[in-house]
């Protein structure tokens, strides 16, 4: 690189591991994800470590030769001498004996990612190991490595710490940190450390770490504490014990069985601050069902947020970069119409988003599932828009929500020429292609949300009584008035409405 930055970001290497499931397009566009995630967290990725394996080493995630030009770039010593080390299966072992050949040409720096050209040579096997290596077997087999390696851990890692202490020069810009694109264990994690002696994170760890950055709100920084302590416990012993034996203080366990129950005690105390907040949430959207009310999902940076900035002219943010959005926000949309529609933004959904992450959106979630209809936004000039819809549909289906009607928005067409569009149009005849940077085009969207609520109204005539007359701006909220008159009983007027909306006012005025 030869610019020199304003401020120096630390430099990043990315790992990826390709498993036999995984396309090389998706396993690209995958490593493509996690530089901006990792961009997005303040750092550069200057390098790239891609291996093609049936599952993660137990150990060390990559393969001996692997970590050892992993090492390389970081100024670890490339190896851990004992302990969690990766036993391969032969069929496993036959796999990725093409990729251990090739090794070299697939560590690239500088964004000159190899993985791509390296998986075009290799493709024939792929496609021949795939149907020989089950996946059931793989993870079986992984699994018990997995748990062998875990209970004896205590011991291998005082023997690494004395063995492989990484040496301290690591001269010019090294990479400082590794950032894996799986979740891994916490020895995983402790390993890679070791043979690396740089930085190691997990993709849930920068997601995570993203989220606690952006969360704005109480209500959002609660619920990230929660993803965060659910993240962080399981991964206490090993590197809280490790320290502390390192410093030799020697009573590890029981500080960290401390640790683990203050997590507890304010993971509770957290959950209750939740709930009542809920609560209060509850009750206003509980006020606001009959309410008209859209919901945007869809996933991160598809132009969510653009979008209800462009049909509700809210200052909401709108930002290039992953997880811009934590809170929920609700705002009618502008100029107002009779009724009102409520239009709401909502956090961005990614592939491998981690349950617990998941579940403590669940304002975002109820937003969705109680909104009468759902706009998927998708950014179409990304070559995995539909991956990316399948992650968001596929989240929205895990709490119900697929049963809400919804809309297909093929977002940022301003991006993709003439030809491409056309053939979006053909593809997905049913879906609104649009732009949110172009005044028309939202104003076609406003139409169409508008004309969805139009279908589901029906009329009716209320009568207002004239000592009720007080209240007549709650049919006027909720309906649109199409006619009045005057007789001796009051206020006779026909509305158009929801017919939820129109059974209440009905009652309401019944008197
Ligand atoms: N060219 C183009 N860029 C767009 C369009 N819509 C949004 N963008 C840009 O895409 C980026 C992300 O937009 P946001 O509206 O913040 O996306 P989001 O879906 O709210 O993202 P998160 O909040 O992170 O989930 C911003 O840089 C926008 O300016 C569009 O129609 N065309
Ligand atoms: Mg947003």
């Amino acid at each position: 690189m030869s610019k020199t930055p304003p401020v120096v970001r630390p430099r990043a290497v990315l790992v990826g591991v390709q498993f036999p499931s995984v396309t090389d397009t998706e396993h690209a566009a995958d490593l493509a994800e996690l530089k901006r995630l990792v961009h997005t967290l303040g750092y550069d990725a200057v390098a790239t470590v891609s291996q093609r394996r049936g599952a993660l080493a137990t150990g060390t995630v990559l393969g001996k030769g692997k970590l050892k030009d992993l090492a390389a770039l970081t100024g670890g010593p490339g190896v851990i001498t004992s302990g969690a080390r990766d036993r391969t299966s032969k069929a496993r072992a036959k796999w990725e004996a093409a990729e251990e050949d090739s090794e070299a040409e697939e560590t690239s720096e500088e964004g000159t990612e190899a993985t791509d050209s390296e998986s075009e040579d290799t493709e024939a096997e792929d496609s021949e190991t795939e149907g020989t290596e089950t996946e059931g077997t793989e993870s079986e087999d992984t699994e018990a490595e997995d748990s062998e390696t875990d209970d004896s851990e205590a011991e291998d890692v005082d023997e690494d710490d004395d063995a492989s202490e990484p040496e301290e020069d690591v001269s010019g810009p090294r990479p400082t940190v590794v950032v894996v694109d799986h979740e891994l264990s916490p020895s995983q994690l402790r390993n890679l450390e070791k043979a690396t002696g740089a930085q190691v994170m997990d993709r849930t760890g920068v997601i995570v770490d993203i989220f606690h950055r952006h969360a704005r709100s109480h209500e959002a920084r609660m619920q990230v504490e929660i993803a965060r302590l659910t993240y962080l416990a399981p991964r206490l012993r090993e590197s809280s014990g490790g320290r502390e034996r390192q410093q030799g203080r020697g009573a590890g366990d029981s500080a960290v069985e401390l640790d683990r129950r203050k997590i507890r005690d304010r993971l509770a105390e957290l959950r209750a601050g939740l709930a009542v907040i809920q609560k209060e949430q509850d009750h206003r959207r509980y006020a606001r069902r009959e309410q008209l009310r859209v919901a945007l999902v869809g996933y991160t940076n598809a132009g969510k947020s653009s979008l209800m900035r462009a049909l509700t002219g809210s200052e909401v943010l709108v930002a290039d970069q992953l997880f811009a959005t934590l809170d929920t926000t609700v705002r009618a949309l502008h100029p107002e119409t009779r009724p009102r529609v409520l239009v709401s933004d909502t956090v961005g959904f990614i592939q491998k988003l981690p349950h617990d992450l998941v579940a403590s959106f669940r304002s975002t979630l109820d937003e969705a599932l109680e909104a009468s209809l759902l706009l998927y936004v998708v950014d179409a000039s990304d070559p995995t828009w539909k991956l990316q819809l399948e992650v968001t549909r596929s989240v929205l289906r895990e709490i119900g929500a697929h049963t809400v009607p919804s809309k297909l928005l093929l977002n940022k067409t301003d991006r993709l020429d003439q030809a491409a569009q056309d053939a979006l149009r053909a593809e997905h005849p049913e879906a609104v292609l649009l732009s949110a940077h172009r005044p028309d085009d939202v104003a076609k969207l406003r139409q169409v949300i508008i004309q969805f609520f139009e279908a589901s109204m029906v009329e009716a005539h209320l009568v207002i009584p004239y000592a009720s007359q007080g209240r007549i701006g709650e049919v006027y909220e909720h309906t649109t008035v199409l006619n009045e008159e005057y007789d001796e009983h009051g206020r006779k007027l026909r509305v158009r409405g929801l017919p939820a909306a129109i059974a209440r006012l009905t009652q309401a005025f019944q008197a």
